[in-house]
């Protein structure tokens, strides 16, 4: 579950704080976050996802306030209970696919885990690929190790920026359909951050910062 109640965020060095609208999202559903270039949906997503700290109001997750963490503790919070999605997907491309999902547990502290690794790359279609440089695949196949690697520590909340503007109708779909199935089959709440027009229809609870205060 997602909770944002009067939250504001001001990047340094700018006159003007972003005020967010109030929003919540149950836990294993999925949210569409909309709004013009320059709203806010990256600065909102990275404040969920703990990456940006200095905002006034509060933000939960699964009821805990990340503002009560300390750097350490939310650090592991981010890496157990958040997997994100970028638009770039920020694999490593010298190292195989394999290596590239091993980091995700190294980082937030947890156990080394093949059999979770195998398991995820089979859901996914990428088993033969486990071996495989990441400059070695396509640009889908490197899409789906993102995926891979966002949902590997069976995070209760997945965000996606953009996940799918740089793609084609068809890679499109594949994607947002990927991205629900594997939020539906580890009861993950999605936030899914977008201006792509094509993913209205697919999810209909929204979150417009557009019309925001
Ligand atoms: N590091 C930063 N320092 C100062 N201002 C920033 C910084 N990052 C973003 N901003 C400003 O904050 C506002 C919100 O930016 P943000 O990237 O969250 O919007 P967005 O809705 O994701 O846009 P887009 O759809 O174009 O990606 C913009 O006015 C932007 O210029």
């Amino acid at each position: 579950m997602i909770s944002v109640r009067n939250l504001s965020y001001q990047y340094d060095g700018t006159s003007r704080a972003i005020q967010f609208q109030d929003f919540s999202i149950p836990q294993g559903e999925h949210g569409l976050l909309l709004g013009e270039s320059g709203s806010g949906k990256t600065t909102l997503l990275h404040v969920i996802g703990g990456l940006l700290r200095k905002y006034s109001g509060t933000v939960s997750i699964q009821d805990t306030a990340l503002n009560a963490l300390s750097e350490a503790a939310l650090d592991g919070f981010r890496g157990r209970h958040i997997g994100f999605i970028f638009q770039r997907n920020h694999l490593i491309s010298a190292l195989t696919v394999e290596k590239n999902l091993a980091l995700s547990p190294y980082l937030a502290g947890l156990p080394p885990d093949a059999a979770r690794i195998d398991q995820v790359l089979a859901s996914l279609g990428l088993q033969e690929k486990k071996k495989s440089r990441i400059s070695e695949l396509s640009h889908g196949q490197a899409q789906r190790v993102a995926i891979a690697r966002a949902v590997l520590n069976k995070p209760s909340i997945i965000l996606a920026d953009e996940p799918t503007s740089a793609l084609d109708d068809k890679n499109c779909e594949r994607v947002i359909t990927l991205l629900t199935d594997v939020a539906r089959q580890h009861g993950a709440t999605l936030l899914v951050a977008t201006h792509d027009q094509r993913l209205k229809d697919r999810i209909s609870n929204r979150i417009d910062l557009t019309t925001a205060p």
